[in-house]
């Protein structure tokens, strides 16, 4: 595994996808093969470094603290009763659209939110057909090439203009009125501008211009890819941990504490370099695995696998929740802290439990990407209630 992701990695740049040119989300990162890839790579790569991060890191801050009011809220009136499946949607969302395109949305407050209703319309699978095409285009992507005369449409069209739209309305209105916004939607569109994205320097001109400036449909592509990929992921993940948190109480209680420790190191605030110091909560958000073949009874959630010590017992290829290699997830630092802001933001101030309506989640086998197929109704109540 190594080998071909890192080692030999350049005979193996391709994901081997069939890539239709006249989708206007062809020229997305996770499809593009090697040689197109890795320029877009470069430029993009600087977007996601830990100091671009920490430079959005306010926007997850804000959505967690909405999140923990949404759920003080909701235990009022629903008895606690709350469905984590939508709850953690909501979070991603908001943090996706904020952090990504620049617009505060609160989906906790308002379900009806375009970028809600976007999120459903580019996950969910609403057309087998639209399914089967897009697994096929990666099965059989020579298939495709023999019959690219015909239009096989993979992405809702609906969606793909409403992306579109709204980050033509962005670019407008920040050009238009000079507002600079900390997201990764102005890195984009220094992009797009020939200002090359410096890890050191926030923004610096180029001499050339060309070669790093991104294009209008390739600055949509990304956006949209971002969105898509960023949301769901974060959002299956996070609910699948608070679900497993919830069966297992001295796992919860354990995480509590190193939650609790963490904080009081820092003030009360969640911080980046607080998060990490919460070495139990690393391992609570890595315990999610399938490979028998590596971690023997996979299905039980074991976060004391991932122990520094257990983990140096394993070949660091077995765990690759982010791939790895240069054509690793360019998200990966925001999705860790998207699902660590969330898990801290619950588990600081609320219980969770399984009720009499929790049915084991499962995933949606028709989705693009990991989703839960169903509500995940658990039962949330605040800590300061309980009897010590
Ligand atoms: C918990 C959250 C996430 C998980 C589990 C995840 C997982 C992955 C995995 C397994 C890959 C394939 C890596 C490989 O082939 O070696 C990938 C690729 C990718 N991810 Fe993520 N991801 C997450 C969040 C994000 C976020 C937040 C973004 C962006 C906002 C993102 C953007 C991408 C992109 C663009 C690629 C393709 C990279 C390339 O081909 O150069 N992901 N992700």
């Amino acid at each position: 595994m190594k080998n071909i992701l890192v080692k030999d990695f350049n005979h193996f740049t391709d994901r081997g996808v069939y890539i239709d040119k006249r989708e206007p989300t062809a020229g997305h990162l996770w499809k593009l093969p090697g040689p197109k890839w890795k320029p877009l790579r470069t430029k993009m790569s600087p977007c996601f470094s830990i100091k671009k991060l920490k430079m959005i890191f306010s926007n997850l801050l804000h959505v967690g603290k909405e999140m923990g009011k949404s759920l003080e809220d909701e235990c009022k009136k629903t008895e606690g009763i709350i469905n984590v499946e939508k709850l953690c949607q909501c979070f991603t969302v908001d943090i996706v659209s904020s952090s990504i395109f620049g617009v505060e949305t609160n989906s906790f407050l308002d379900k009806d939110n375009m970028y809600l209703k976007m999120e459903k319309e580019l996950v969910k699978s609403d057309s087998r057909i639209r399914m089967i095409k897009a697994a096929l285009q990666i099965i059989v992507p020579n298939f495709f090439d023999i019959f690219s005369f015909i239009k096989f449409e993979t992405v809702k069209q609906s969606a793909l203009s409403f992306v579109y739209e709204m980050v033509r309305t962005v670019i407008e209105f920040r050009e238009k009125t000079g507002t600079v916004r900390n997201d990764i939607m102005q890195l984009l569109i220094q992009l797009k501008n020939g200002r090359k994205v410096d890890d050191n320097d926030d923004e610096c001109e180029t001499s050339g211009g060309s070669e790093i400036c991104l294009t209008m449909d390739e600055v949509v592509a990304q956006a949209y890819t971002y969105f898509f990929v960023g949301s769901e992921t974060a959002s299956s993940a996070l609910a699948m941990l608070v679900y497993e948190c919830a069966l297992n109480k001295q796992i919860q209680y354990q995480l509590q504490d190193d939650i609790d420790n963490g904080l009081a190191t820092s003030e009360g605030k969640i911080t980046y370099e607080a998060i990490l110091e919460m070495k139990y909560l690393n391992m609570v958000i890595s315990g999610l695995h399938w490979d028998a073949k590596y971690y023997p009874n996979p299905s039980k959630f074991d976060p004391g696998r991932f122990s520094k010590e257990n983990s140096s017992k394993r070949h660091p290829c077995v765990y690759l929740p982010f791939g790895e290699g240069p054509r690793n997830c360019i998200g990966k630092r925001l999705g860790y802290f998207m699902l660590a802001v969330g898990t801290i933001n619950i588990f600081k101030k609320f219980r969770v439990s399984v009720c009499e309506r929790t049915e084991a989640p499962e995933i949606n086998p028709l989705a693009y990407t990991i989703k839960l197929s169903k509500p995940l109704f658990l039962k949330i109540s605040p800590r300061e209630n309980e009897e010590n």
